[in-house]
């Protein structure tokens, strides 16, 4: 198990000085750096006592491996892991679960896209199973914008069973497939719903589409056969959201 990360990017060392800071241990800031949005960071940062590094591009860089850091890179304890049981305290203490399940997305990129769309949507969790899925990397981090810090994700171990198990507990589960008969559109999505996206090149698993209640289509006009799974992700949490608040 990782005991730290980097963390890199303006919006992702923002979000994590805002929910967890406790979890930063040191940061770095490009030197010669005049960027406004950069000083309340670093006060909050040294509030908190935080070791805050000026260096050079070039140590950033290396720090991040990547130049996308936006002059500021933190290294962080990793974030706590959460389960089944964590699933279950949050659906303890949610009236209507609003839940996204991501069937083995292995693209940083994909991820941190959707944690960014279920963030802007009010997801509440999102669901992955441990194995083949890519979990919070740097990468992840930073495409999230923040979204890595404020959206919880779980990770488990056996994810049609979980999918039966929030089914005992009241929750609708919609997965989505381009061949469905029934599109997006015409289902309800208002009551107790987690939605499951398949991954980027096989789509749902056989066994996570068995557990799924429902399946729905985005319909498509053109030539292409399916969207990205970041981008169906929007549509989907933005179709719900418009239905959850009519
Ligand atoms: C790139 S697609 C996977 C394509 C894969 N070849 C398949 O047959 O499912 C990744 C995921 O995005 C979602 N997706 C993409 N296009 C969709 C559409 N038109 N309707 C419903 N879901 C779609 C689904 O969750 C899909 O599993």
């Amino acid at each position: 198990m990782k005991k730290q990360d980097i963390v890199f990017g303006i919006h992702a060392v923002e979000a994590l000085l805002k929910n967890t800071p406790e979890r930063i241990i040191e940061m770095w800031l490009l030197q010669g750096r005049e960027d406004e949005r950069l000083l309340p960071l670093i006060k909050t940062a040294k509030e908190f006592g935080v070791s805050v590094q000026t260096s050079a591009r070039k140590v950033l860089d290396n720090k991040a491996n990547s130049s996308q850091h936006q002059g500021i890179v933190a290294r962080v304890k990793a974030a706590k892991i959460l389960s089944d049981n964590e699933l279950d305290v949050l659906l303890g203490k949610t009236e209507t679960p609003f839940l996204l399940i991501l069937d083995g997305v292995t693209d940083p990129h994909n991820l941190g896209a959707c944690l960014r769309n279920a963030d802007a949507a009010g997801v509440q969790g999102i669901i992955v199973p441990k194995d083949n899925s890519v979990g919070i990397t740097s990468i992840v981090s930073k495409v999230a914008c923040g979204a890595a810090e404020s959206v919880p994700l779980f990770q488990v171990t056996n994810l049609a069973r979980t999918m039966r198990y929030l089914q005992d507990k009241g929750v609708w589960i919609i997965g989505t497939a381009g061949e469905a008969d029934c599109e997006l559109y015409q289902a309800d999505l208002k009551g107790p719903l987690a939605i499951a996206m398949g991954a980027e090149g096989k789509g749902l698993r056989r066994l996570s589409r068995e557990a799924c209640d429902t399946l729905v289509s985005i319909p498509m006009a053109g030539e292409v056969s399916s969207l990205n799974v970041s981008v169906a992700t929007g549509v989907c949490l933005f179709e719900a959201v418009r239905q959850r608040q009519a």
